[in-house]
């Protein structure tokens, strides 16, 4: 609670913006109007997997709210083929808009009637807004004339005269072009108030930079970091594990183009120390996965050395981190010190295997964690180019300054993988540096970390802890981002038992199908109510095998988005998208997006079907939503501004 004075000084200082009673009371009655409009629409997505393109067409059509909107707005007098042909306008003006005008032998009559019906669908998409909101996202170059498109009134005049004539001069001066990209742009900005990423935006599919260059561009967008950021978010900060963990799934995906041409990373020095060193090996193991096998032969041979020479220093960087955090509790998983070299197995669990290549030339069986001095140098070259890319850096800069490991919003809890619980369904407690962390302090606590890892000083004990709890949480059995006992990968290639490649989840995938544990979860981060649910990405919903993403009584909603090809056979579906917008929370389920090619020209959507898993009792307001309690409180200073000038407390008209 503020101090008098210091609600005084408050006070003083609204002054300054609201000098007088008159004022302080429209500026009451603006917002209390405000209030009462419908709550904007939020739009959830999570596990894009770098498919930018079909994270691109998803996030133009809003998961399909466009295509109802101009199902609404135009109705049966309009042809379907003509409906998607606007869609795929609005979505891609710069690609639909040339080849659209090359189709049409009455190209003034086509820009009369395209306009017409983009301005109709952009006033239905700004009814929600106010004007002044509407006018303050307007282009500069083209506010004046939007603003009268959108706002005028035609009670006494004729609107399609009125119309007609600016059209007329748009198109005398060439203007038609650039209103209608404009307007395709406002009606996708008005449609969507509001962006939630719940993680992994990286790795598998070709461009998660393009992902992240979009999302830089959006208004409004937060993300819940997944464990496949994380460890990217360690790789720019400079740990050479995760630098070393990325590059395998990047090799094992044979996705370099992600590094070479999207972040400038070269990979020169590596491919050269793994030819040297593994090119008598046989790397078959070592190719990429069978579905990402397209490049000449040789390529693929020198992605597989340039595989298997990171897997292996990877896995010296994790002995060393395993070793010097014993808060991991993870010497079971430090495999060089499990090995026997001499008969070329490995201890896994209680048990001893074969090792299924036993071909180590970097390895000196009394130090196995250390590196010999040309991997030292890959390793550090590695660690300069990941430093001096730009690109990588602005990326993520923007998942720190955008991102957390969890998010509260409008009544809904959103986070990427898990609640640690015990199989009684407690939140799991695990210590970490001396003290016992569970639900949502283990969240905030991890949050912390994550940022220690980036933000600590350059060359700190403090920096180097952070970077080593980011790959913590990239894998580790209590990771809130991973959830299951362990990341197998070590096992999958070297051990042939296929019983050692299960990662057991964690018993909160087993607990979230009770009502009792979403709403113990809720609690925890102070949430409660009918409108309450927890949005949940990380694991693929196996539609194939009849799971539903819908859990714990319709409260937790598991969203992969399925963007990930090489999981489709899996699941059975592309995937999930939410709506939340003022009638409730809706749920999307997408059938596999081709391409963007056969989208712009054949106007292929992703075709999607959508059901209602929470009907809001009456329309949600802005009053209703975070927005609201800020602007409520606002109301509340604002009303003491006014008693303050009327008991003469403060002086009408002060300026200092
Ligand atoms: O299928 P891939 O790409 O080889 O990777 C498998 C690994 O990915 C993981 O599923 C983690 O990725 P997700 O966060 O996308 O689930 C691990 O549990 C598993 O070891
Ligand atoms: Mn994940």
């Amino acid at each position: 609670m503020p101090t008098h004075s210091e609600h005084l000084r408050y006070l003083r200082l609204l002054a300054q913006q609201f000098p007088t009673v008159a004022a302080a009371a429209s500026e009451i009655i603006r917002i209390e109007a405000v209030l009462r409009l419908p709550k904007g629409t939020e739009h959830f997505m999570s596990d894009l997997h770098g498919e930018h393109e079909a994270f691109v067409h998803i996030l133009n059509s809003a998961s399909g709210v466009i295509h109802e909107k101009i199902d609404t707005v135009l109705g049966d007098s309009v042809s379907p083929a003509e409906r998607a042909e606007l869609a795929t306008l609005i979505y891609y003006p710069a690609q639909k808009l040339p080849e659209l005008k090359a189709r049409q032998t009455d190209l003034a009559g086509w820009y009369r009637a395209t306009l017409l019906r983009l301005i109709e669908l952009c006033r239905f998409v700004s009814s929600k807004h106010t004007r002044a909101h509407v006018r303050a996202g307007l282009p500069e170059s083209c506010a004046y004339i939007l603003d009268e498109l959108l706002h005028a009134h035609f009670e006494d005049h004729d609107k399609d005269l009125y119309y007609g004539q600016i059209i007329d001069s748009m198109l005398r001066h060439d203007r038609a072009d650039a209103y209608i990209t404009r307007l395709c742009e406002i009606i996708k900005w008005l449609a969507v108030d509001r962006l939630h990423i719940v993680g992994d935006l990286f790795d598998r599919g070709p461009r998660p930079d393009r992902i992240l260059d979009s999302l830089m561009a959006h208004h409004q967008v937060d993300i819940q970091w997944g464990n496949h950021d994380v460890v990217w978010m360690g790789a720019a900060s400079g740990s050479p594990l995760c630098i070393l963990t990325v590059l395998k799934t990047t090799l094992a995906y044979n996705n370099t183009d992600t590094l070479e041409s999207g972040y400038g990373i070269s990979l020169r020095q590596l491919e050269r120390f793994a030819q040297r060193t593994y090119g008598q090996s046989d790397v078959t193991r070592w190719l990429p996965h069978t579905d990402a096998r397209n490049g000449a032969a040789g390529d693929l041979t020198a992605t597989a050395r340039m595989h298997k020479a990171v897997t292996i220093l990877m896995l010296k960087l994790e002995s060393q981190v395993i070793e010097r955090n014993p808060d991991f509790h993870m010497e079971g998983r430090d495999w060089l010190q499990r090995i026997d070299w001499q008969k070329g197995t490995v201890r896994c669990g209680d048990s001893e295997y074969m090792l299924l290549d036993r071909d180590f030339p970097t390895v000196t069986p009394s130090d196995p964690a250390a590196l010999t001095a040309a991997e030292q140098q890959v390793v550090d070259g590695l660690v300069r180019a990941f430093a001096e890319s730009e690109r990588l850096q602005r990326h993520v800069q923007f998942l720190y300054d955008h991102g957390a490991l969890y998010k509260i919003c409008n009544g809904n809890l959103l986070y990427h993988g898990a609640v640690p619980m015990t199989q009684e369904g407690e939140f799991a407690e695990h210590v970490y540096e001396g003290h016992s962390w569970s639900g949502k302090g283990l969240f905030d606590y991890c949050d912390r970390r994550a940022r220690q890892g980036y933000f600590a000083p350059e060359g700190s004990p403090a920096r180097q802890a952070g970077q080593d709890f980011l790959w913590y949480l990239w894998c580790g059995a209590q990771s809130p981002l991973f959830g299951r006992s362990a990341m197998t990968t070590f096992e999958r290639l070297y051990i042939a038992d296929p019983a050692t490649h299960v990662e057991v989840k964690d018993p909160y995938y087993r607990l979230i199908d009770r009502p009792e544990t979403a709403d113990k979860i809720l609690a925890a981060f102070g949430l409660q109510g009918e409108g309450c649910h927890i949005v949940n990405g990380h694991v693929p919903v196996r539609a194939i095998e009849g799971e539903s993403p819908v859990k714990g009584g319709g409260k937790l909603i598991i969203i992969d988005g399925g963007f990930c090809r090489a999981y489709h056979q899996k699941t059975g579906i592309a995937g999930y998208t939410l709506v939340y917008n003022s009638r409730g929370l809706i749920l999307r389920t997408h059938q596999p997006f081709e391409s963007m090619e056969k989208a712009i020209h054949e106007d292929e959507d992703i075709a999607s079907k959508s059901e209602y898993i929470y009907t809001a009792p009456r329309r949600i307001q802005v009053a209703d939503t975070d927005e609201g309690v800020r602007k409520r409180e606002r109301v509340r200073d604002l009303e003491a501004l006014v008693k303050a000038y009327e008991s003469g407390l403060i002086p009408q008209g002060l300026r200092v």
